[in-house]
């Protein structure tokens, strides 16, 4: 089994510190993706504290999108996974996504093309958040990634580094347990990819929340991680 190293996994993982109500945490233990033949990675487990970032890593297929699929519950059909996956004191691994509510953000950003910028923040709040503070929740998600000004706009006319911030955005407005990012800054250039760095950083650490980097880039993680794991394949 591997663990991550770094201090980020050091309060790994024994029945205690899974059982232990004071730990904020999300805790992976022997997790393995499979596709429709095989395993895909070795087993291996890590442990992420709130407002810290664990940097995933590892060559191209090799399962790093699977695995954020499998922790978020939103495997495509014939995929598999197993292990177990505990936030704080709770095991996720019997409750399906919407009740997981672990806030994937893709490359690609998922936008509704059809629905202004700010449509598509207050669409992502969580159901019950008061009527009366809708708007400005909204206004407030917006402002923290600096597209107050563009609130009518449709995500169509956002540059590419605009919509990957209302990406950030939106998926942060659902108040998510955690953040799983699957090479959010890939297709940014370099400043722009600063930039969301920056952000991310920011919002894991404001919203005290665990949150996973999958990334080719090794500056990503010396950027921003606290902790990286290297996958390996399955032998
Ligand atoms: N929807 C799918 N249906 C069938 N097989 C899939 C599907 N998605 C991924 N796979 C297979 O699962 C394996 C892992 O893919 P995955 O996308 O998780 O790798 P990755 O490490 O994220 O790759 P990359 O770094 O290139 O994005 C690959 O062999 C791929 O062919």
């Amino acid at each position: 089994m591997y663990l991550c190293s770094g201090h980020v996994a050091t309060a790994l993982l024994d029945t205690n510190t899974l059982n232990n109500k004071e730990t904020n945490v999300l805790a992976l233990k022997d997790i393995q993706v499979f596709n429709q033949q095989e395993a895909l990675i070795s087993p291996f487990s890590a442990t992420i504290e709130n407002g810290t970032i664990l940097a995933v890593m590892g060559p191209s297929g090799i399962g790093k999108s699977t695995l954020l699929a499998y922790l978020a519950d939103s495997l495509p059909a014939g995929m598999n996974g197993k292990g177990e996956i505990w936030l704080n004191d709770k095991p996720l691994n019997p409750l399906p996504a919407e009740k997981r509510q672990l806030g994937l953000l893709q490359q690609a950003p998922l936008l509704f093309p059809h629905m202004s910028v700010e449509e598509n923040i207050r669409f992502a709040l969580p159901s019950n958040s008061p009527k009366h503070q809708r708007r400005e929740l909204t206004m407030q998600s917006l402002a923290s990634v600096g597209l107050s000004e563009h609130a009518n706009k449709l995500p169509q006319h956002l540059s590419g580094g605009q919509q990957a911030r209302l990406a950030l955005a939106r998926t942060l407005s659902s108040q998510p347990n955690a953040l799983l990012l699957d090479e959010p800054f890939s297709k940014l250039d370099q400043s722009l990819r600063t930039d969301m760095r920056k952000l991310v950083l920011l919002a894991v650490k404001e919203h005290n929340i665990p949150a996973i980097l999958v990334t080719h880039d090794p500056e990503d993680a010396t950027a921003i991680s606290h902790d990286t794991c290297y996958l390996s394949p399955a032998p």
